[in-house]
């Protein structure tokens, strides 16, 4: 079996199929689109539809993962939802995340964590903290932000976390729960499921797994 065919692949892996996708024409650049534009499809199919008018906090750290936040706050905003990001770890350090930061920056509002604290009564939040380049324990900022999320998830937000919750390394397998993690409602990962996805003790934290097409096999295939 090829790897772009396995269902579950170690973030390791997942660096190797992106390189490979890449090579073959599919850009870093357009993975992150369809990435952030097929989670907010997904994200929109999976509210209550008798919220009129959507409001949507989108968590966003400063890597990759944060940059498919940036395109989904973009995509949100542009159905009409009512969009607010928040800068966990300040400005974006990628060079895919900082194109897709300054194509909403101008366009919808942008907060710290510490100015989303004062606010509420979201019916979305997006955890676009860390995916796949995430190791070790959350520090100060990761777990601040980690926290709010999971208040406004106890609040009425549905959280929808993109790739894996934050908190959580991709590859986990330890049979310890973890510390502290961010408790989606849903969790949407693109191309294929991590290792943590199939851990049995985690549901609680993963909530819903929905696997996201980005092109890769696609792109692979020809
Ligand atoms: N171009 C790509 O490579 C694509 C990546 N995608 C997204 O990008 C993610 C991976 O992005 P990145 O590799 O930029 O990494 P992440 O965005 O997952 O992590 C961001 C940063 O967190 C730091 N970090 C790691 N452990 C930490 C800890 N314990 N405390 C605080 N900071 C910590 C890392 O050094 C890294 O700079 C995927 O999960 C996916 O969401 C998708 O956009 C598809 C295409
Ligand atoms: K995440």
């Amino acid at each position: 079996m090829e790897l772009y065919e396995k269902e579950t692949v170690t973030c390791e892996e997942m660096k190797k199929l992106e390189r490979a996708a890449d090579a073959a024409g599919l850009s870093y650049s357009r993975m992150m689109e369809n990435a952030g534009t097929r989670a907010a499809e997904i994200i929109r199919e999976n509210i209550p539809k008798s919220i009129e008018k959507p409001r949507a906090a989108v968590f966003c750290g400063k890597g990759n993962n944060g940059g498919d936040g940036f395109v989904v706050a973009r995509r949100l905003s542009e159905a009409g939802w009512s969009v607010v990001a928040v800068l966990v770890e300040g400005e974006p350090a990628t060079e895919d995340a900082k194109k897709n930061y300054l194509l909403i920056r101008d366009r919808i509002e942008v907060m710290n964590r510490r100015a989303a604290a004062a606010t509420g009564g979201y019916d979305v939040v997006v955890d676009a903290i860390y995916g796949t380049g995430f190791h070790g324990n959350l520090k100060d900022e990761g777990l601040n932000a980690v926290e709010l999320i999971n208040k406004f998830g106890y609040q009425k937000a549905d959280v929808f976390s993109l790739d894996i919750p934050s908190g959580l390394p991709g590859d986990y397998d330890d049979w310890k729960e973890p510390e502290k993690s961010v408790m989606a409602d849903y969790t949407i990962t693109f191309h294929a499921k991590k290792p943590v996805h199939d851990h049995r003790r985690l549901s609680n934290f993963l909530g819903d797994v929905i696997v996201a097409d980005i092109g890769i096999a696609e792109a692979l295939r020809k």
